[in-house]
């Protein structure tokens, strides 16, 4: 089994390659947002909560290099925000009234759903959208969805969540290391 899915891991890897361009945008993206005073917003369910503080910890920590924090924050980070807005609004509304709160245009969405189907994320992304602010969707095969609310969206090529995980992982610290070091040449 661990043969198995380790090749399963290699094939799709080797169909993310694909996305190399769409990648390069949304660094390019998020880069542009952080050097012009916005901030990045992430969200998602279990492992992809995980995913989203990772990533947001990258950007107002450091990747690699020694450098100024930027903001970042990940929406599934604070219990009573995300308890009081579940309780009183409902599960869907937990990330989507974040976003209304902080959000401002300019700054970066980034939503992250293996299923593409995550209701409190395809929300977030649709008031995002409404708001002005960029929409960055980490998704799988079945991207359809969360595509029609971002102005990327990077769709991993297979149905299993946790081969999409790994690749959301990886994409995301490329996208953290194109910003760091489009934050760094700007400073020098
Ligand atoms: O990490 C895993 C499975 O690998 C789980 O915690 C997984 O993230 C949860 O089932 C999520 O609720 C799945 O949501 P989504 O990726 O479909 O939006
Ligand atoms: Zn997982």
């Amino acid at each position: 089994m661990i043969a198995e899915r380790m090749a399963e891991h290699e094939a799709v890897l080797q169909g993310t390659k694909a996305l190399e361009p769409l990648l390069a945008a949304a660094g390019s993206m998020v880069s542009e947002a952080l050097l012009t005073g916005h901030k990045i917003l992430f969200c998602g369910n279990g492992g992809s909560a995980a995913d989203a503080q990772h990533m947001a910890a990258e950007i107002m920590g450091r990747f690699q290099a020694e450098r100024e924090p930027y903001p970042a924050l990940a929406l599934t980070v604070d219990t009573s925000v995300l308890t009081a807005i579940g309780n009183d609004y409902g599960y869907e509304a937990v990330f989507a009234r974040q976003v209304r709160g902080l959000g401002r245009e300019g700054d970066v969405l980034v939503g992250i759903s293996t299923s593409g189907t995550s209701r409190n994320v395809l929300a977030a992304l649709a008031v995002a959208k409404k708001m002005g602010l960029k929409c960055l969707g980490f998704s799988g095969a079945k991207s359809e969805q969360m595509a029609s609310f971002c102005d990327i969206c990077l769709a991993v090529p297979s149905t299993v969540t946790a081969r999409i995980q790994e690749m959301h992982i990886m994409m995301g610290h490329i996208l953290c290391e194109i910003a760091e070091t489009a934050i760094v040449r700007q400073k020098k």
